[in-house]
């Protein structure tokens, strides 16, 4: 075989003999969330979790409303172990809340197990051998019958220990460990051996784990694995189903789902997926995705900056700015026609009314996220970005127009920046193009009415000399460019026109944008002033003065000068 070569591996068989319901299903309610993040998640660390950093780990889990918590093997490591007795003995536990501690099938280290959980009002034993056919045959030289023995021994050395310790509400927790690599109808029988030494009842269900220790099968046929068992385990009312991700084809979240949807009710993972290789599955992630489907995750996630944090304090390992849900870019877009999208749906969006924003599938407000992120400006962005931010920092609406005109100048600034554009910038870049009051200014105006119109005087300066132009119209816009008509013999008429009071970002009230047509030339303009007239005025001045500008397109407007 050459050394890429995928003969090299084979297809696990499907699982048959069951009826296949999970299709069909829809998920409802939350699991009970277990957090791995001080066991699997823990082990897997370069350097493993102090005491201290445990403590504030722990603190995150009760903040954010974890009931089971995996707190480590505190029979093979004294900061597990020490770990445990503060939770004990510092009264740490609340009421509502179960801790549970990993173990080997393997007395002294069951004994040790117990012996750390000395004080503990309620707590889950979790047992485990290795159940799958590769693990039988060249790790534990095996049959099947040998593996049933260890996990039947196992648990009766905890029911030995729990019987020696009355008063203490002891739940068994029982993983097949790499069961999705094990022949589901033997998964079933070692759980019925095991169920039959331990004796649960509905009141007081025995936890089946039924791990994906590494992922190797698609999310369908996991979720077949384990319908198959809640179709199969005997007093299906006496067990609690539960499962364990791991990410390694990235599918533990998807298996997690299916899972669920195959009947199991307990979920075991850790915050922002981490854990053992490619990580255990994402409970922040999974609740949101219940969350972004109007159920309730049960889980308050509505600082993912503090899970955030604490993880990466706790861990060593940062956060993949596109982390599902969460990352600093999720809420971020940068292309234009998702910018506009947004842009656009935003503004219909009620507040009352169901979520409907496209490429926001949820509002990122839920989780302490606002909108400064959402938008910014680079060369991939089009018109509705660039609008969006000068609305949301400026309060500016842009005619669709100007939109247009603008954008060009957007996008070659931001090739030139190779970067990112804020709003700053781009404000700068429209009034740069767009707004001159050199060489023509405006020095006065009077405005009063006359009939059904009203005239103007208009006092302009060019180089230093005044002229004053007169003129008459419906409105005073329109008696500006009849004043200028006749003082020049120019044509000019205003194509389309737009002002607004601005309240935001600027040391003017008002913000007028005027399109002067001039022949078959259309001259865009701005202007800014402290009243909705004289901007608009000011924006005429704009227009003209820039109509007399030659750019990379040859002369605009060709209008004629004032003194000329
Ligand atoms: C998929 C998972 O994440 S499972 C959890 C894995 N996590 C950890 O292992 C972290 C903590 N573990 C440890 O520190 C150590 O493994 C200890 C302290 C528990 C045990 O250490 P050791 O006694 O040196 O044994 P080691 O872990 O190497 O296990 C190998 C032996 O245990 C046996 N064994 C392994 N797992 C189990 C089990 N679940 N039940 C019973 N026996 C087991 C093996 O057959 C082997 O036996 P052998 O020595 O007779 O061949
Ligand atoms: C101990 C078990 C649950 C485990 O960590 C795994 O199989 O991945």
């Amino acid at each position: 075989m050459s050394r890429f070569d995928h003969r090299k591996y084979q297809r696990p068989p499907r699982v048959t003999g069951f009826t296949r319901t999970w299709p069909e299903r829809e998920i409802t309610r939350a699991p009970i969330w277990v957090s791995e993040d001080l066991r699997d998640g823990n082990q897997a660390l370069l350097e493993p979790m102090t005491v201290a950093q445990k403590q504030k780990m722990w603190k995150l889990l009760m903040d954010i409303g974890i009931k089971e918590v995996m707190i480590g093997f505190p029979s093979a490591s004294q900061h597990d172990y020490d770990f445990v007795r503060w939770l004990i003995e510092e009264d740490q536990i609340p009421d509502d809340v179960t801790i549970a501690a990993l173990t080997q099938c393997r007395d002294h280290l069951i004994d040790k197990t117990f012996e750390s959980l000395e004080g503990v009002s309620r707590a889950i034993i979790h047992l485990y051998n290795s159940t799958s056919t590769i693990q039988r045959e060249r790790v534990f030289e095996m049959d099947q019958d040998g593996i049933i023995d260890i996990a039947v021994k196992g648990t009766q050395r905890v029911k030995q220990n729990a019987a020696a310790r009355p008063g203490v509400h002891w739940r068994l927790e029982y993983s097949p460990e790499s069961f999705s690599q094990t022949e589901t109808d033997f998964a079933v029988r070692i759980c019925e051996a095991v169920m039959d030494v331990w004796g649960p009842t509905p009141d007081d269900r025995i936890i089946f784990n039924l791990p994906n220790t590494v992922e190797q099968v698609g999310p369908h046929h996991h979720a077949d694995q384990i319908e198959y068992f809640c179709q199969h385990i005997k007093n299906r009312d006496s067990v609690i189903v539960s499962v364990h991700t791991h990410n390694d084809r990235g599918g533990a979240l998807a298996a997690a789902e299916l899972a669920m949807l195959a009947g199991a009710e307990r979920v075991e993972g850790c915050l922002l997926g981490n854990g053992e290789r490619t990580g255990n599955m994402d409970i922040v992630v999974l609740a949101m995705n219940l969350y972004g489907m109007g159920v309730d995750p049960e889980l308050d996630l509505s600082d993912p900056d503090e899970i955030i944090k604490v993880v990466h304090e706790c861990t060593g390992i940062p956060l993949h700015p596109r982390h599902p849900w969460v990352g600093e870019l999720v809420y971020t877009a940068f292309s234009g026609s998702h910018q506009d999208a947004i842009r656009k749906s935003l503004r219909k969006q009620g507040e009352d009314e169901p979520w409907q924003v496209a490429y926001l599938p949820i509002d990122p407000r839920d989780i302490g996220r606002d909108y400064q992120a959402v938008i910014r400006v680079n060369s991939q962005s089009g018109k509705g970005g660039m609008a969006f931010l000068l609305e949301r920092d400026y309060g500016i609406n842009l005619p669709r127009w100007m939109m247009l005109a603008l954008a060009p100048h957007v996008q070659r600034e931001s090739e030139k920046v190779t970067g990112e554009l804020g709003s700053a910038a781009i404000r700068s870049l429209l009034f740069q193009h767009f707004d001159r009051q050199a060489p023509i200014s405006l020095v006065d105006y009077s405005v009063r009415r006359a009939g059904e119109g009203q005239k103007v005087s208009v006092t302009l300066s060019e180089d230093g000399d005044q002229f004053t132009l007169e003129g008459q119209g419906n409105g005073p816009l329109s008696a500006f460019v009849h004043a200028w008509n006749e003082y020049t013999g120019d044509e000019i008429a205003i194509a389309d026109y737009a002002e607004h009071a601005l309240s935001t970002g600027s040391d003017a009230d008002a913000i007028a944008f005027v399109q002067l047509k001039s022949d078959t030339t259309r001259i865009p303009a701005v202007a800014e002033d402290a009243d909705t007239l004289s901007a608009s005025m000011k924006a005429i001045i704009s227009a003209i003065n820039l109509s007399r500008e030659t750019d990379e397109t040859g002369q605009r407007g060709g209008l004629t000068a004032l003194a000329g």
